[in-house]
């Protein structure tokens, strides 16, 4: 089993749980009582480079990264920081996150929120619009068939914005064929968790003009950030390097001039 596999195998177990509490009708209603999801693109695409900043505890591939007591605080950093949207990983076994932590920090910024999970059903887009998510992560490698246009329709219906995520050449055509308007572009090989820093200048050229770019993954400070954006990117998703700095606000901030 790859460890993408091993992954999502986890995610439908917790979810199979959760469903039998709040079945998929009731959810639906509850997410309709919620506000309209805000709309990230505008930010994405004026003039500089955007930052995505990451609420990350652990990773399958770098084990334990930070506490994050305060997930609600470490947003409002982002937040003054200047990201143009915030991630909040809610996998729970390797990342060590929760939906738990997307309404904490809902609850606490005005910013754009994106739910960071391995999305494989209906069910978790209803969740994320149900606990204040504005963008939901497709991982195309992990939507295999028609199940990635399925899914994107009903984030769309939901009002989500769509991150598709790829990491090679097949995947970007698949974004592409599906005309996602979000693409990101995940330096980290999923099979072997190393991040190869030369994936984004490989593919993007390989996405439209008009399509929003995101260099995702190993982006360790400014000079990264600023090859990345040379590169073409639009925005850049960073997890590590914020929650283990010191500073997140003044981290978001200096990437953002990068
Ligand atoms: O911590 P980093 O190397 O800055 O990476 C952030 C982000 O790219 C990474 O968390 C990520 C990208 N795609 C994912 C899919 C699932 C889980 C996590 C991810």
């Amino acid at each position: 089993m790859s460890v993408l596999d091993d992954i999502v195998a986890g995610v439908r177990e917790d979810l199979a749980e959760r469903e039998s509490r709040t079945p998929l009708p009731r959810l639906r209603e509850l997410a309709s009582l919620r506000p309209e999801p805000r709309d990230p693109m505008p930010a994405f695409r004026a003039p500089g480079l955007s930052v995505i900043a990451e609420v990350k505890r652990s990773s399958p591939s770098k084990g334990h990264l930070a506490e994050i007591a305060d997930p609600a605080a470490l947003a409002t950093s982002y937040a003054q920081g200047g990201a143009a949207a915030i991630s909040v990983l809610t996998e729970q076994r390797r990342f060590n996150g929760s939906l738990a932590d997307l309404r904490a920090v809902r609850a606490a910024v005005d910013t754009p929120l994106l739910r960071k999970d391995f999305v494989v059903t209906e069910y978790q887009l209803v969740e994320a619009r149900e606990a204040g998510a504005d963008l939901v992560l497709l991982i195309v490698a992990a939507l295999p068939g028609d199940e990635l246009d399925r899914l994107h329709a009903i984030a769309v219906e939901l009002g989500l914005t769509t991150l598709v995520e790829v990491h090679d050449e097949a995947e970007t055509e698949r974004a592409v064929a599906l005309g996602a308007e979000l693409v990101g572009v995940n330096a980290r090989n999923l099979k072997t968790l190393q991040v190869d820093p030369d994936t984004f200048g490989r593919l993007a050229p390989g996405l439209p003009e008009q399509v929003v770019k995101v260099a995702e993954s190993g982006i360790t400070g400014t000079a990264d950030a600023a090859r990345h954006a040379a590169e073409g990117a639009d925005v850049v998703l960073v997890g590590e390097a914020l929650v283990k700095g010191g500073d997140p606000a003044t981290a978001v901030k200096e990437m953002r001039s990068a």
